[in-house]
């Protein structure tokens, strides 16, 4: 990258100035991230940093000297470690950002080396920090962190508490010496563990994986590294002696697995830049496959006289570059720890950040899932954060810059009561973590949060009602009193009902009021009615849905009553085993246990719904309403039905059958159960104190049948029944 301009321009004296400042700033930074573990800005910003010196050094060249931070491959520090020359230099890599930067150096290499008869080697980056291990006559010798590329620290007997490590090559042809590079990684899903273990100690958390590796093997004690869960992946060698030249890089790693070395398993030798491109492109997408964190992917000449060919500069070799990807972890603040109250009645606590955007998207909450949680983090509300998101996964929360603390942080305390009813909150059962409002039908977080299921696709997929129709049908500012206390009303709403609501527009993701960004005001809505007071068409249009709604099928209808446990999954499975809500109501918890799919939190949770009057209220409502409590078609995959075209009215108390019982005995094997006698009437069942349908009955002469006789009719069928009827048929 020649700058336009010649050597011997005058720079600016702003120019220099910005050079020396922005010199210092990432000198500090590097002492920060290399020495202290704990760097204060994210890897992005300080990338930024050093090309911002780079486009300065660009446009004059003379600002580029042998110490710019441009030219090293980090600063030469002091530490408590003994230094240690290595016998090659160790470098650091070359970026590319995007495809440009990409394609502009493999037409580099392919100029320099004079041919694209070679083959890259593509890897992942890792992102843990550089060690150097020297293995003499096949005994590990010495381990080194990188330093400054020339010097490093002896971190000999850390490095040993590694497992994989190994302490011998193996194989009777090992050379005299070696130098194997490698990278030292923390795994992303022991981090966690890590900071909570720390925090409880008293002790200071990580910010990110990379910064618990460095500082795990950084250690003064061994044996404090050797608690720490660290791995290695050989990307490289240094100094060999005593073996023949290598000619491919690819080969090399063979050989160094066959010395029980930890090779990577994901590298791929590619013909061209397509085959780099498509390596790229797959972890890129797959990035969450590794057990380690990646940064990039690093591509490198596999020819490895070639690769000496093109030399090194004073940081990096020429042979390779690092591709970065987009970055996953931002810093940003917590502005705030609030909780929110979810369908079932869970209050989590969940950071509210300074907006930032990462992986494309602007994130400004991040889940924190308890206050144990919150604890483990180590986070303080105030605190600069190291926030991550993994592609699709919800935004969490990685780890507090301690560094950056000036006393004004908070602790977070989980309040006692709920944020939105005042209840009391408590855990469900004793033991858990996680608390709760057991305020589940009052509690307006948990009905709109239920009713925003509900109305969602999962459930009844009612289309034009959500979070806001959620929020307003069950929060308005006005009328005072909600349209919905609780779902029993849903189907019954009329347009008369929604046009006077007014309510705050909340926000999905934080249950708080949406702002206008330009007054910063919470905003309130009319939610249902136009200007002129006239239905908005999005308010009919909701209430064809939820009427369309009432056809759903019965696993949506029983998703859609946030039954714990029971998702789509678990409806399924209930729809299809009992084909009724009634049914499933009758059954036992035994028999819901029994069924393919349930199982017993299911069994025990649907028992505990069906337990509540309120619940039961709901069902009546809806039934009344015409909401399909039936699967459709039931008749037809149950096999036989043998009462099919009966009508049977059911009177009296019956011994061994309650009246649903008797109802659903009936019912399952095809008969019509009705309330009243008349001509058509097939049979009416009577038990004791029967009353006035018997008499109805008598005088009808239509056939009767006791207990006994309603056992017959069920075993053996309506001819049987009448044999045993009073009065017999004439
Ligand atoms: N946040 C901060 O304050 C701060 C400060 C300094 C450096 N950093 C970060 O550290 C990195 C820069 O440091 P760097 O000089 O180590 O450069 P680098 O991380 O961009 O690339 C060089 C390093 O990559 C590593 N690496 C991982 N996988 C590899 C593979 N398969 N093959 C070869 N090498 C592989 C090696 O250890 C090598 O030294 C950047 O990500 C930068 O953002 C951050
Ligand atoms: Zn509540």
């Amino acid at each position: 990258m020649a700058g336009d301009k010649q050597a011997e321009t005058t720079v600016p004296a702003e120019a220099r100035e910005q050079h020396k400042q922005l010199a210092e700033q990432i000198e500090e930074h590097r002492f920060r991230y290399y020495v202290k573990n704990a760097p204060v800005v994210s890897d992005a910003e300080f990338d930024r940093l050093l090309r911002t010196l780079e486009a300065l050094e660009d446009e004059y060249p003379e600002l580029r000297t042998p110490d710019s931070p441009t030219q090293k491959v980090a600063g030469a520090y002091e530490t408590e470690f003994t230094a240690v020359e290595h016998r090659r230099r160790m470098l650091s890599l070359d970026n590319a950002f995007d495809d440009e930067e990409l394609a502009a150096w493999a037409d580099r290499v392919a100029k320099e080396v004079g041919t694209s008869a070679h083959h890259f080697l593509c890897e992942l980056k890792v992102d843990g920090l550089a060690v150097n291990l020297t293995y003499e006559h096949g005994r590990l010798t010495r381990a080194a962190t990188r330093g400054d590329g020339r010097t490093g620290e002896d971190i000999t007997p850390n490095v040993r508490t590694i497992a994989e490590i190994p302490d011998r090559l193996k194989g009777d042809r090992v050379p005299d010496l070696v130098e194997i590079r490698g990278e030292v990684f923390f795994p992303m899903e022991l981090f966690q563990e890590l900071n909570a273990r720390l925090v409880e100690g008293g002790d200071k958390p990580f910010a990110n994986p990379r910064n618990a590796a460095a500082g795990s093997l950084r250690q003064k004690d061994p044996r404090v590294t050797a608690t720490r869960p660290l791995h290695m992946v050989v990307h490289g060698i240094g100094a060999l002696e005593g073996y023949e030249s290598l000619t491919r890089l690819s080969e090399t790693y063979d050989l160094l697995h066959s010395w029980g070395l930890p090779t990577a398993k994901y590298n791929r030798v590619v013909d061209d830049l397509d085959g780099v491109r498509a390596f790229i492109a797959y972890y890129g997408e797959n990035r969450h496959s590794v057990e380690h964190e990646i940064d990039g992917v690093v591509v490198k000449l596999d020819e490895i006289p070639l690769q000496g060919r093109l030399g090194s500069t004073s940081r990096a070799p020429r042979w390779a570059i690092a591709y970065k990807y987009a970055p996953e972890e931002v810093n940003t603040k917590l502005v705030n720890i609030r909780v929110g109250v979810g369908r079932t009645g869970r209050v989590t606590p969940y950071a509210q950040v300074e907006p930032v955007t990462v992986a494309g998207s602007e994130v400004e909450f991040a889940t924190l899932h308890n206050q144990d949680v919150v604890k483990a983090k180590g986070v303080l509300i105030g605190d600069t954060v190291v926030l991550r998101k993994a592609g699709d996964v919800i935004p969490e929360i990685l780890g507090p810059v301690v560094d950056l603390r000036d006393g004004t942080e908070r602790e977070f305390v989980m309040p006692s009561e709920c944020p939105e009813c005042g209840t009391p909150l408590r855990p469900m059962k004793e033991g858990d973590v996680d608390l709760r409002c057991p305020n589940a039908r009052g509690c307006p977080a948990q009905l709109r949060e239920r009713l925003f299921y509900l109305a969602g696709r999962k459930a009844l997929d009612i289309e034009h009602f959500g979070y806001v129709a959620a929020t307003a049908l069950t929060r308005p500012l006005e009328p005072a009193e909600p349209p919905l206390k609780d779902e029993g009303d849903l189907f019954d709403l009329t347009v008369e009902q929604l046009l006077p609501i007014r309510a705050y527009v909340l926000d999905q993701d934080s249950g708080l009021p949406k702002r206008d960004p330009k007054t910063g005001e919470e905003k309130i809505a009319t939610v249902f009615a136009n200007q002129q007071g006239e239905p908005k068409k999005n308010a009919l249009a909701m209430l064809e849905n939820i009427a369309a709604a009432k056809e759903r099928p019965l696993a949506r209808v029983l998703t859609g009553l946030s039954i714990r446990h029971v998702g789509p999954v678990a409806a399924e499975a209930l729809a299809r085993a009992f084909r009724s809500i009634d049914r499933i109501d009758q059954a036992t918890e035994e028999e819901l246990r029994n069924t393919d799919g349930v199982g017993e939190i299911v069994a025990q949770s649907v028992k505990e719904w069906f337990a509540e009057d309120w619940h039961r209220d709901i069902l009546r409502k809806w039934k009344a309403a015409g909401v399909r409590m039936e699967e459709e078609g039931s008749a037809e995959d149950e096999g036989p039905r043998p009462l099919e075209g009966l009508t049977v009215v059911v009177t009296g108390t019956l011994e061994r059958f309650t009246r649903d019982g008797a109802k659903e005995a009936l019912q399952s094997r095809g008969a019509k159960v009705t309330g009243s006698v008349s001509k058509k009437t097939s049979f009416v069942v009577v038990g004791d104190n029967p009353g006035s349908k018997y008499d109805k009955a008598m005088q009808l002469k239509v056939p009767v049948l006791n207990e006994d006789g309603f056992a017959v009719l069920l075993e053996q069928g309506p001819d049987a029944a009448s044999e045993v009827a009073v009065p017999a048929e004439e």
